[in-house]
């Protein structure tokens, strides 16, 4: 089970020009259909990465190729904040790495790195079980809450992903039954989902003062209710020259809580340039989303990342989203106490769940926030 795989020895340089003809949609179909993902095709012993995952030269990683090693995504320490003078330090430091960076690293958040290692092994056992008890998972059914899918925009993106997803959703009712679980990693995902919850209230309450509001401002604008839970699985690639884990896209929520193993392949673009975001361990990875950006009125930023294809692996990762209500439709727009006549509103009002629609209909590297531009 704990077995990394890696398989750069069997690599072979890739015969495939982009001027060949090929029925792309019939590709994506035929692969969609096998309900194995992109761990069948390794399974079934590909030394080559299929056509429809081969990105366009410019969006490999060879390109903006001077990555930031000196630069370092920040570390905050959440130890403190039960006494104010220290509370007030984080403050500043979550006010800073949000408005610069959109990104930030945080250690002694209170989940126990028992729950997080164990949350990260749940996941493998579920990508790594028996295939045929997988596949009856397998859907990209939007009204069902626990599926496993390949690429969400697989029908929609020019180049697909090399990774495949576990999704649990809660998007109306914050009540998920159990027994829609898979059984594979239940108990695990039932404990993550509760303390990764608590950590996210705090982080609203942090990110309020940062703001210059009330701590419970965010909380109150239900900004950590519709929540979702991606876990990743990103294989070992026969070609990661050729492709990416994940293409560059930013979150269409108001805050993700990541948990990344300790491959690393994580980046995200910082002053234009690709800056890796080291896995440190018991640390948990946290950025700005969309939604967040637009009621800060652009104080806050949400900010492009990917993820390198790696010739180790398999990869893991949890995605935690916090993505606001859906249901009765609510409101958001940029909240009127940070609104002044120096700095007026940048956005229009507009539903969470009209703007998640409108994400979901795209390819996820096509941005979100210009369409609620005033
Ligand atoms: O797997 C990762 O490190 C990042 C995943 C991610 O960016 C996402 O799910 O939105
Ligand atoms: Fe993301």
């Amino acid at each position: 089970m704990e077995e990394i795989m890696d398989i750069s020895d069997t690599k072979e340089p890739s015969t495939q020009s982009t001027e060949d003809y090929y029925d792309r949609a019939k590709e994506v179909k035929s692969f969609d259909d096998s309900k194995a993902g992109v761990k069948g095709l390794i399974d079934a012993g590909v030394i080559k990465v299929p056509k429809i995952f081969i990105r366009p030269p410019d969006e490999l990683p060879q390109e903006l190729k001077s990555l930031k090693k000196d630069f370092q995504v920040p570390i905050i320490d959440l130890s403190g904040i039960g006494r104010t003078d220290n509370r007030e330090e984080t403050v500043r430091e979550i006010r800073i790495a949000s408005e610069k960076w959109g990104f930030f690293q945080v250690v002694n958040h209170g989940i126990p790195f028992s729950v997080l290692d164990e949350m990260i092994d749940g996941t493998r056992v579920f990508h790594e079980q028996d295939q045929e008890v997988k596949k009856g998972f397998y859907s990209r059914d939007r009204k069902r809450r626990v599926k496993y899918m390949c690429n969400y925009d697989l029908y929609q993106s020019l180049a697909a992903n090399w990774r495949d997803t576990l999704n649990i959703s809660m998007p109306v009712s914050d009540y998920l039954d159990p027994d829609e679980l898979p059984i594979a990693c239940r108990t695990i995902t039932i404990e993550y989902i509760k303390q990764v919850t608590t950590l996210a209230d705090i982080l609203f309450e942090l990110l309020s003062e940062a703001l210059g509001l009330k701590p419970d401002h965010l909380t109150s604008l239900d900004c950590a209710r519709g929540r979702s839970f991606v876990c990743h699985y990103y294989p070992a690639c026969p070609e990661p020259e050729l492709t990416l884990g994940s293409s560059k896209h930013t979150d269409p929520t108001f805050l993700t809580i990541l948990l990344q193993d300790q491959l690393g392949g994580l980046q995200v673009l910082y002053e234009n340039q690709w800056v890796d975001v080291q896995p440190i361990a018991g640390g948990l990875v946290v950025n700005i989303g969309d939604l967040l950006q637009i009621i800060s009125n652009d104080k806050f930023k949400s900010v492009n990342h990917r993820v390198l294809a790696n010739c180790v692996g398999p990869r893991i990762s949890v995605a935690s989203f916090f993505a606001g209500v859906f249901v009765p439709p609510k409101l958001y727009g940029p909240i009127k106490e940070l609104i002044s006549e120096e700095n007026p509103p940048l956005y229009k009002d507009f539903s969470a769940s009209d703007y998640i629609e409108k994400f979901l209909s795209r390819a996820l590297d096509e941005s979100g926030l210009d369409q609620f531009k005033l």
